[in-house]
């Protein structure tokens, strides 16, 4: 402490003043709460040690400031005051000796114990029972007019219900916007392609400053009462505070069902245990919880502070948004080959762990988010959800900013990046090669329908993948009963079983082998489709998109996911490797498709819109079946296939009693045909 001057002191006073600014009467924050705290404490602690320091314009000794507002003036007729902040358990200790102290109290002090609401503070003036005023806290002193927005909140009586309210009664609470309505109103805002509101207080601080009350009304803010300013002099408050506020209730005003009186140190704690708990799952947001002597007689004595009682306190909670740098967006490659955008930040606090990751879900959320590479971004940890980026602080974006390019090719095997059609997501396709994806491909290439080889348990993939002894499925190939017997839990018996399993399954069919590849959305029923269509490997690699379109159940994204799957040198590197390895199959028969097919020398009429393939692909398919397509329906035909819609020739279809196949039931059949 020795070495702060009076000049560090000034400069520290004149910074908070700025910011104080920039928060109360411009509505947008230079920097974040916690950080604006950490500065407000350092000065707190500086006059605690020079009082003959502390001057009337020191921060600490005003509350907010003026607002510029269109709204008019009200000097409060009991000031607003601010709360005193408790960081720790030891804080909230030091509160209740000091109130002991001033009291001169033996034994535990009662305390009442409520959510700290995170909104705005409001002052409501009845007059014989009547709503006639609203205000904002302002500077404390002087604060604004927003009756007409205060009107909109169903929760607050226009007129106070039963009776024995005193003449003049001011009730003050906060108003809030609950998580759900700021969640749809930032959800709308999105969809219209306008900025969202930064967090539900500065959402329900933006509504409160609406000269519309409409506006005010549509976004349903909530009220709940915590105090109170003038009374009329011929009114007896009760002995606590608690019976004051149970009181208001009567009278129809809205008050928080999670007050609590709780006693001594012990008591507050438990109630912060509690809360805290809670605290993801309340329908508002809340950034800490308040503290008040709960006996009337002691606020007196008590006092205020330049800027807050002595009979309550503010126990903040960690804060659950925070600002920090991000350094860099790197890319994170998921098991089936999604990419994920990954936030690197700077390391900071938040939710009470120290976070330096944060997910930025996909390519369009931050585009949607407009958050650049050197931004200062808005860092949110609610609960024990996964730390995530907010957006950026324009207030604070640097000349240097770079803007996110998705890469082309995966920084983990180089393969090719895909967007998949109408979806965010973008895949990385060396679906047989990527080490991300290896754990994946080796356990699907070994599974009982692809190439079944028995005792290649996920235990033993996992231990051989990690080892680098298996990268690729055609290392398989190359094990030897020494390496696999050297694993964990193996023994040189099973070691042995597993490579038999490996050396038979070289033996396979190709639509097996096909299905092993692990082709994006190519299952077993594709895979046979495919073997049975294109009868050779080479055939099935070299086959353009329109070919592939051919095959029964095979659709656009389909067809594109083998064309570019092929297309990876290190997808065909590993299929080499397998094939040298000796996997070999017996050529399919094309031929035995017909004759088996339920369809051959059947006649069939098409009849509707089909969703998966054209009406041309659907004849071919159906003729590649040995049936017979013709156009209208009479006593002779076998099959109608009905499409979306379909329409006369379905209703004589089932006047004359024929099968009729939906597309998906024609679809599914074929597919099992080709078995
Ligand atoms: N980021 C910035 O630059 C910046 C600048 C100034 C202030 N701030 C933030 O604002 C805080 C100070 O604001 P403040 O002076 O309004 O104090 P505060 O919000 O910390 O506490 C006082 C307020 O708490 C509210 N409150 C909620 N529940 C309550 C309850 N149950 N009982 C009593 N009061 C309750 C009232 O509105 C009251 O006015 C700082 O701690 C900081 O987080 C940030
Ligand atoms: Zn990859």
């Amino acid at each position: 402490m020795s070495t702060i001057t009076q000049v560090h002191l000034n400069e520290l006073k004149q910074r908070i003043a700025e910011l104080n600014y920039a928060y109360y009467v411009l509505d947008n924050p230079l920097i974040s709460d916690a950080q604006y705290d950490e500065l407000y404490r350092q000065l707190v602690e500086i006059e605690k040690h020079h009082p003959e320091w502390i001057t009337p314009d020191s921060p600490t000794q005003r509350v907010g400031d003026k607002p510029l507002s269109h709204f008019e003036s009200v000097t409060h007729a009991v000031p607003m005051f601010s709360l005193d902040n408790a960081f720790s358990q030891e804080d909230l200790m030091d509160f209740q000796r000091r109130v002991k102290e001033r009291l001169n109290a033996q034994g535990e002090i009662e305390f009442s114990a409520e959510p700290k609401m995170d909104g705005l503070a409001i002052n409501i003036r009845y007059e014989k029972g009547q709503l006639i005023q609203a205000t904002t806290r302002g500077d404390g002193l002087v604060g604004e007019d927003v009756t007409h927005n205060i009107r909109t909140i169903h929760s607050v009586p226009l007129h106070l219900l039963g009776d024995g309210w005193p003449e003049i009664l001011e009730v003050r609470g906060e108003v809030f916007m609950s998580k759900k309505v700021f969640n749809q109103l930032n959800s709308e805002y999105i969809t219209r392609g306008e900025k969202p509101f930064a967090n539900p207080r500065n959402a329900a601080a933006g509504t409160l400053r609406q000269l519309d009350p409409k506006i005010a009304a549509q976004r349903k803010l909530s009220l709940y009462l915590y105090g109170w300013g003038q009374i009329s002099d011929d009114w007896q408050l009760p002995d606590t505070y608690d019976a004051a506020i149970a009181c208001f209730k009567t009278w129809g005003l809205p008050t928080n069902p999670d007050a609590q009186v709780v006693k001594g140190a012990q008591g507050m704690s438990e109630y912060y245990e509690m809360l805290i708990e809670k605290r993801a799952s309340m329908p508002y947001e809340i950034d800490g919880i308040v503290y008040k002597v709960n006996a009337l007689n002691t606020h007196q004595r008590l006092g205020f502070t330049a800027k807050a009682p002595r009979w309550a306190i503010a126990r903040k909670f960690p804060a659950e948004e925070v600002w920090t740098r991000l350094l860099d967006i790197e890319i994170q490659v998921g098991r089936t080959g999604a990419l994920t955008p990954v936030a690197r930040l700077e390391p900071v606090a938040v939710g009470g762990v120290v976070v330096s990751n944060a997910t930025l879900h996909n390519q369009d959320e931050i585009e949607r988010k407009d958050v650049r590479i050197g931004d200062m971004v808005i860092v949110r940890r609610a609960g024990d959800v996964i730390p995530e980026v907010v957006g950026p602080v324009l207030a604070q974006r640097p000349a240097d900013v770079r803007q996110f390019v998705m890469p082309h090719f995966c920084p983990e095997c180089g393969s090719e990046v895909v967007k998949e059609t109408d979806k965010a997501v973008y895949r990385c396709t060396g679906g047989l090669y990527c080490p991300a994806q290896r754990k994946r491909a080796l356990q699907h290439f070994v599974s009982r329908k692809a190439m079944d080889i028995v005792g290649l348990g996920d235990k033993l993939i996992e231990q051989l993948g990690a080892l680098e002894i298996v990268k690729h499925p055609d290392d398989l190939y190359r094990l030897e009963v020494e390496t696999l017997a050297a694993m964990e839990r193996m023994a040189s018996k099973s070691a042995q079983k597993v490579i038999d399993a490996i050396e038979s399954s070289k033996q396979t069919t190709l639509a097996r082998f096909v299905f092993a590849l692990g082709i994006p959305e190519v299952g077993e029923v594709t895979a046979k489709n495919l073997a049975h269509h294109f009868l050779s490997l080479d055939a099935i690699q070299q086959a353009d998109k329109e070919q592939l379109l051919e095959v029964a159940d095979v659709g656009e994204i389909v067809a594109e996911h083998i064309v570019t799957f092929f297309q990876q040198p290190h997808n065909q590197e590993v299929i080499k490797g397998l094939l040298e390895a000796g996997i070999h199959w017996p050529t399919p028969e094309q031929k035995a498709v017909v004759e088996d097919s339920v369809f051959a020398n059947k006649v069939v009429v098409l009849t509707g819109s089909l969703q998966q393939l054209s009406r041309t692909d659907a004849k071919q398919k159906l003729e590649a079946m040995g049936a017979k397509v013709t156009g209208s329906v009479s006593a002779k035909t076998d099959y109608v296939i009905a499409g979306e819609k379909a329409g006369s020739k379905l209703t004589k279809a089932e006047q004359l009693g024929i099968s009729v196949l939906t597309e998906a039931e024609w679809i599914e059949m074929m597919g099992e045909m080709n078995g």
